[in-house]
């Protein structure tokens, strides 16, 4: 990880009619960092999250993710980064290749770059004994695992990970989080949202959302040093109850 910012938020909103889903968040994420993105159901990451994705429009405040604009650089956003939601929208009745390499292909690799990268990556994962196998066939945390590739199969500045491990066993999730570290390892930068406080130890830098706004920001460290707690589930207890917090 170097110092330089590859996310950079200023007061970034969100309004719904009257109602700020996401309010006035600032806060950045460093070139291969790990960055976790933490709050209770309804907090407003998705919302912030789909922002920085160029999803959606916010609606005041100002952000860039690789160097682009959310307001006006949308598209270029895109072509920059990886995404993977907790409902990943694989092919179920492909099989693990050819679901990397019609995703990878979505994402614009040409033939030559899918079925090396597609391969190696297969073998990487320990599957290619079953890279035949139909989607609908293998364990979720198989699924998991190619969702990821499928996001960073072509190589982008950013992934973007919406609870990627929701669901799965603890040595499946460690697994998978050994994925994110060799990503990371290689410079792509790693925001991930999760509800698993375990999870939230492993990152480099955290934010936790309460009410559209940030309420804990900084390493696992200085949080559990900043809200006097023993780990991060009681970090988030206190934050979710309000304890002892300035909101930003
Ligand atoms: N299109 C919309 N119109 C109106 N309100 C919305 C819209 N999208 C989200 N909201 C509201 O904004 C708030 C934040 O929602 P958001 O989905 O961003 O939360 P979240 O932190 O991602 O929650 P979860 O962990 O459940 O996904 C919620 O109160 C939600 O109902």
């Amino acid at each position: 990880m170097n110092s330089e910012k590859i996310i950079e938020t200023t007061k970034l909103t969100k309004a719904f009619g009257s109602f700020k889903a996401v309010n006035e968040i600032t806060f950045d994420v460093k070139k291969g960092e790990i960055f976790g993105f933490l709050g209770a159901n309804g907090a407003g990451k998705s919302t912030a999250m789909k922002m920085l994705t160029g999803l959606l429009s916010p609606t005041s405040g100002e952000a860039t993710v690789a160097g682009f604009d959310v307001f006006t650089q949308q598209e270029k956003i895109k072509k920059n980064i990886g995404y993977m939601s907790q409902k990943f929208s694989l092919y179920d009745d492909l099989s693990l290749l050819e679901n990397i390499k019609f995703f990878g292909g979505i994402y614009g690799l040409s033939k030559e770059q899918l079925n090396e990268r597609g391969t190696a990556m297969i073998e990487r994962l320990g599957l290619s004994d079953v890279s035949h196998k139909l989607l609908k066939e293998v364990p979720l945390g198989w699924k998991q695992k190619i969702a990821f590739s499928v996001a960073t199969l072509h190589q982008p500045k950013i992934v973007f990970l919406d609870e990627p491990t929701g669901g799965v066993d603890p040595i499946t999730r460690r697994q998978f989080w050994e994925m994110i570290y060799e990503a990371a390892d290689n410079d792509t930068t790693v925001f991930v949202t999760t509800h698993y406080m375990d999870e939230a130890e492993y990152c480099n830098r955290i934010s936790m959302m309460v009410d559209g706004r940030i309420a804990g920001y900084g390493s696992p460290k200085e949080l559990k040093a900043d809200f006097k707690s023993e780990n991060m589930d009681e970090v988030f207890v206190k934050i979710a109850r309000g304890e002892n917090y300035k909101l930003q």
